[in-house]
């Protein structure tokens, strides 16, 4: 494989550096435990995922899809993109102050996502009805969409909060 900056071979560091006017966001401090099937391993075969959010406090993060990522030959499982998503989107309601968890989420596989390269997630809290907390996102890399979102997060009741 051709090294590129966007490209790594497992094990190797993996730039996941943000856009100058973001700034990292602490998820684990947020949600603990619940990031460890997606983002719980930063220096692992499967995801390393960073999380920051921009000047609105929209949430976004650098993502990179490691080799046990692999559906088709070289790319993504669609599965792997929809716990990206779910993740990522359900996150950015928590991170909004919202106590949820993801109702539905409905994906749109525009592309075939490579695995060990880094693409971006983006995100943005777009309604808030009573309960229910409408969260939308897309995964892309350069001009490349790989995926798009729409996440309807519902707020956990007092009683079924831990
Ligand atoms: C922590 C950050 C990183 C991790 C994020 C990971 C996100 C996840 O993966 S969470 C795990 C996966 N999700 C789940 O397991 C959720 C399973 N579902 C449930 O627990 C329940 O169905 C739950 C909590 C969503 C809703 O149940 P309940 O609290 O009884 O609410 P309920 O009264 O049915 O619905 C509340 C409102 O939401 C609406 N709603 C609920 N579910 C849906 C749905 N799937 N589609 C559309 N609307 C829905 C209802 O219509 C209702 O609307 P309205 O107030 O207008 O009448």
């Amino acid at each position: 494989m051709t090294a590129s900056s966007e490209e790594h071979a497992a094990g190797a560091a993996v730039d996941l550096s943000g856009a100058p006017d973001w700034t990292l966001f602490d998820a684990p401090s947020l949600v603990g435990d619940s990031l460890r099937f997606v983002s719980g391993q930063p220096d692992g075969d499967r995801f390393r995922v960073r999380y920051f959010r921009d000047a609105e406090q929209h949430l976004h993060a650098r993502i990179w899809f490691g080799p046990e990522t692999e559906g088709p030959p070289g790319h993504a499982h669609g599965g792997a993109v929809a716990a990206v998503m779910d993740e990522g989107l359900g996150l950015a309601a928590w991170a909004a102050g919202y106590a949820i968890v993801v109702g539905n989420l409905n994906i749109s596989f525009r592309a075939m996502l490579p695995i060990q390269k880094v693409v971006t997630l983006e995100s943005r809290v777009v309604s808030v009805e009573g309960r229910k907390i409408m969260v939308h996102g897309r995964l892309f890399c350069g001009d490349t969409l790989f995926a798009e979102g729409q996440c309807l997060c519902i707020t956990i009741k007092k009683e079924n909060q831990s």
